[in-house]
């Protein structure tokens, strides 16, 4: 965790917030702190609930980005915490992806920013000791589907919804974190296949590539999640939490040793003439779309 720490002071996204704001002995709501999230501790479970809160898609802008590593990080040092769940209070939608109009003619001081901490985001849930979890509730796109990857266990409702890595779709070529991260959950094969075709997946194709763990009703997908990490949390923390790292610290620290240069492939590319075109054209079919 120092580890984590120390990226996220780097990046400038670490600050001092107040440790909690109690609602009582057993529940504890961090929620005061935060804009575009909800965070609720129940100290009897160790379980928190991370709600991602941005209406109308949750699509991640920066502050959103460096609230999820903040909060992640508040709740790692937390000794009441044992287990994070991830999820969404928007209907259908867990995350629409990088918010596409703070990526549009961004400055290059700003994309830095913006690109920092979508590093920072990933690299805290990805690095956290404590056991994480997902429950995709409807749509997981991109920087969508990149949370969900970085989490230990993800459970997906059934419907038509997607989740994938469309990166190549949008002209935005992969990065090699994000790749490793895809690779490590599906293999090989798959990521040859699925990242270079920028493919989304329903559901159940989802779960046959390992995308996500399991798929249920809507209805059932946190109680699933609550169900399983009742299961996770009761292993010996310790244990469990070295065994993670052991797992996980070669890409963590490739991620910290390239980081630098990460940002400057992904500034070079993103600030480009032609994926600002493509993001342009995509933000106005969006726009199209949503009057129809
Ligand atoms: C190199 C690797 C690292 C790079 C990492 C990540 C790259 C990215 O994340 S790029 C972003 C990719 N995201 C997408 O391609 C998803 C785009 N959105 C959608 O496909 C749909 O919106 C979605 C399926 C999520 C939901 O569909 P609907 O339920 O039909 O909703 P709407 O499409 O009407 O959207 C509602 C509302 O939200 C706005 N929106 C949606 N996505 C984004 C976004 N990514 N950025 C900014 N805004 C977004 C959309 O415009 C609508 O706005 P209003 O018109 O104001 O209602």
């Amino acid at each position: 965790m120092a580890c984590i720490q120390k990226t996220l002071r780097g990046l400038g996204v670490l600050r001092q917030l107040p440790r909690e704001s109690t609602v009582n002995q057993t529940y504890c709501r961090y929620a005061s702190s935060y804009k575009y999230l909800q965070v609720d501790l129940d100290k009897k479970t160790k379980v928190a609930h991370l709600t991602l809160a941005r209406k109308p898609a949750n699509s991640l802008n920066c502050d959103m980005m460096k609230e999820i590593a903040m909060a992640t990080n508040e709740l790692d040092q937390d000794r009441d915490c044992k287990g994070i769940i991830i999820n969404s209070c928007v209907p259908n939608i867990f995350s629409a992806g990088l918010d596409l109009t703070e990526l549009y003619q961004a400055k290059e001081l700003f994309f830095q920013d913006f690109w920092r901490s979508l590093q920072a985001m990933f690299s805290t849930i990805y690095g956290t000791k404590v056991v994480t979890m997902a429950a995709i509730e409807g749509h997981a796109p991109a920087a969508g589907c990149i949370i969900a990857l970085a989490t230990d266990y993800r459970v997906m409702s059934e419907g038509k919804f997607n989740i994938g890595l469309n990166e190549s779709m949008l002209g935005i070529p992969m990065n090699f974190w994000v790749k490793d991260a895809f690779i490590a959950t599906c293999g090989q094969r798959e990521g040859e296949r699925a990242l270079q075709l920028g493919q989304m997946f329903i559901p159940s194709t989802a779960l046959q590539i390992g995308l996500v763990d399991e798929v249920v009703p809507q209805e059932l997908t946190l109680p699933t999640v609550q169900k399983h990490m009742k299961q996770w949390v009761k292993v010996p923390g310790g244990a469990r939490g070295l065994t993670k790292s052991l797992i996980r610290q070669q890409a963590m620290d490739n991620l910290k040793a390239k980081a630098d240069e990460d940002l400057l492939i992904m500034t070079r590319h993103m600030l480009s003439q032609p994926i600002q075109n493509t993001i342009g054209a995509y933000l106005e079919n969006m726009t199209k779309k949503s009057k129809r």
